[in-house]
């Protein structure tokens, strides 16, 4: 089975995918590259329109740098395209977060070997790369430009052809070694607890995964919450009626107007994840928020992995 994620190799988001072969035993995955966190969902939609059974890899939020919008973006917009029947959309409202991992998120500077940190002109990285690295950047590189690229593996890609020592990339160790560049010997990431959360997707009913997780999350999108006074607390409201845990709220906007949002919503659940008991509070909870003209779509019921990094 095919995993698609945002290459090329040696990226935070390969690293997640080869963490989730390896805790769910997908010893067979193929892994596949995407140039963006947008391309990975697509290039999973289409292939489940398609009929083929594929699993994607994106990250979904930073400790420092909070959501990685672009991932959530994508999710919402794919989820509410237009109303005519669309093949696409179809298969991307059947694709669910099937399990998350959260990885420690060291960032390290790259540089051509022996390059003087007063030769550097010029810094890529992925735009949340570059935001987990300011202080440092602004401390010992202040003078140097920040330049966005796809991806952290993709700026050393950049920085190793380009062979000018006055470029650099943040990223990690191994993306490195894998471009023949030097890494500095400490990371650089301001905080030192930095940790990214990264979502395995794909068709839930096809893709049974065994795990136990520490935790059981049910995410859900929010839909039409009405714009009113007391909108949003009606809609949370009954989460708490029924014993519900929220452990993330975000708003995005929708895209084309201004004070309309969509929420994303994380719920903790209580029980196992088939539970009756919990399977019966979710659907009171539910009944509450159709009955107020809500939609909700469901984004999976997926446990939370355990695991650290491999040294
Ligand atoms: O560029 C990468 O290496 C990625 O996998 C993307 C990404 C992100 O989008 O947050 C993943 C983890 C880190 O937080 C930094 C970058």
């Amino acid at each position: 089975m095919k995993l698609f994620y945002l290459g090329p190799e040696t990226t935070f988001s390969h690293e997640a995918a080869m963490r989730f072969c390896d805790v769910l035993g997908l010893a067979d995955a193929q892994l596949v590259t995407e140039e963006t966190i947008p391309q990975v969902v697509m290039a999973v939609a289409n292939r489940q329109a398609d009929g083929e059974d594929v699993l994607g890899c994106i990250p979904l939020e930073n400790t420092a740098q909070g959501s990685v919008t672009a991932a959530w973006d994508v999710i919402g917009r794919v989820a509410r395209q237009p109303a005519e029947p669309d093949p696409v959309r179809e298969a991307a409202l059947r694709l669910q977060i099937l399990a998350s991992l959260t990885l420690p998120i060291e960032q390290f500077l790259i540089t051509h070997p022996q390059t003087d940190l007063a030769n550097i002109r010029e810094v890529l990285s992925h735009p949340q790369a570059l935001g987990q690295c300011t202080g440092w950047l602004q401390k010992h590189l202040p003078h140097a430009r920040q330049t966005a690229v796809s991806s952290t593996a993709h700026a050393a890609q950049l920085v190793a052809t380009a062979k000018d020592p006055g470029l650099a990339a943040i990223g990690t160790r191994l993306a490195a070694q894998r471009y023949g560049l030097s890494a500095s010997p400490e990371p650089i990431q301001d905080v030192s607890g930095n940790e990214t959360r990264f979502a395995l997707f794909g068709n839930a009913r096809t893709t049974k995964i065994q795990a136990e997780g520490k935790r059981t999350t049910l995410a859900l999108m929010l839909v039409n919450v009405p714009n009113k006074p007391g909108g949003l607390l009606h809609a949370l409201k009954p989460f708490y009626d029924h014993g519900f845990d929220l452990s993330r709220i975000e708003s995005r906007p929708i895209g084309h107007q201004l004070g309309t949002y969509i929420f994303f919503v994380d719920v903790q659940w209580p029980f196992p994840a088939r539970h009756a008991r919990g399977v019966e509070a979710w659907r009171k909870v539910q009944s509450v928020l159709e009955s107020d003209g809500i939609e909700i779509i469901r984004l999976g019921l997926f446990p939370e992995l355990e695991c650290g990094r491999k040294s």
